[in-house]
């Protein structure tokens, strides 16, 4: 079984219309949502939490439907939002008493445990704590009820990279300890190079990628070559493509028959998540 399965999704805001044939997300991997500014991460994570309705089509949780099985659902997930999360005058063993009610398996001693490692006291208040605190607070309160599914937008923005190896650390940790699925948007690419397996991406309300992460790079290779080998037919192999005076640079999704096109004359290149976004995205 997915952990999530979405299929013919629909919804609209505005003049943004975010569509999604299918999405499956495996169980008990780590899946990176990424895509550009606007292209409609978080509609997705909010019309999978729940907190926007669709349009159309239909999203799963483990097999359950929200409307039938809300309670059920909301159980099983753990969320972090891309915004400060909870009420910012208030003391965090109160906003602790206040949610943890809400959840059967709440473990109080696994998060006083995770208090602990993230070196937080529970009698700030939460504006006081910075920026990193308060994602790590948000972190704990989402895991502390043992749930299968994680779902986070942007956690780890404004984190400096110490604050994010940790964070990342803790996620991978109850991961394995709980078999739990992770999916999570991001724009630091360098995060899901380290931690993901799979790999969804979103460009302009469409999926034009998904698949496990090592397979979508191997089957994408850089080509940098003269320019005197750009031309109508050639240009088709590319995904985009740059020039400048001294020649090009291009992503292709067919390595075999970019060097049947090209042959020996370029050299081909390894990409990352990083080459991938950028390509997908600059048209
Ligand atoms: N309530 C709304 N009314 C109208 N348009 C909206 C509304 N909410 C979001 N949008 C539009 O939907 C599009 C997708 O927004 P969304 O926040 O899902 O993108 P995102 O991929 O999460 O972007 P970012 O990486 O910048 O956070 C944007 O063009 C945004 O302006």
């Amino acid at each position: 079984m997915n952990a999530i399965e979405i299929k013919n999704l629909n919804k609209k805001l505005g003049d943004f219309e975010l569509s999604i044939d299918n999405l499956e997300i495996k169980k008990g991997f780590i899946s990176g949502f990424i895509g550009p500014n606007g292209s409609g991460k978080t509609t997705t994570i909010k019309l999978i939490m729940n907190m926007l309705f669709k349009d159309s089509g239909s999203i799963n949780i483990f097999g359950k439907e929200y409307k039938i099985d809300d309670i059920n659902i909301k159980e099983l997930i753990g969320y972090v939002s891309d915004a400060p999360g909870y009420v910012h005058e208030v003391k965090l063993k109160d906003i602790k008493k206040g949610i943890s009610v809400f959840y059967k398996n709440w473990d109080e001693k696994l998060y006083k445990k995770y208090l602990q490692k993230f070196k937080l006291n529970e009698n700030k208040i939460y504006k006081e704590l910075s920026k990193g605190q308060q994602k790590k607070f948000e972190l704990i309160m989402a895991l502390s009820h043992h749930p299968k599914l994680i779902i986070m937008d942007e956690p780890t923005a404004n984190l400096d990279p110490l604050v994010r190896n940790e964070f990342l650390e803790i996620l991978q940790e109850h991961i394995e300890k709980e078999e739990a699925t992770v999916f999570y948007s991001t724009h630091i690419t360098s995060d899901l190079d380290k931690v993901c397996d799979y790999l969804v991406f979103i460009y302009d309300g469409k999926i034009i990628l998904k698949g496990d992460k090592e397979s979508i790079l191997e089957n994408h290779s850089i080509i940098r070559g003269n320019k005197s080998l750009l031309d109508n037919e050639t240009k088709k192999a590319l995904i985009s493509y740059n020039e400048n005076s001294f020649g090009f640079d291009g992503l292709t999704n067919n390595v075999k028959n970019s060097h049947e096109i090209f042959g020996e004359e370029v050299v081909y290149d390894k990409p990352n998540l990083e080459d991938l976004l950028m390509y997908y995205t600059r048209g």
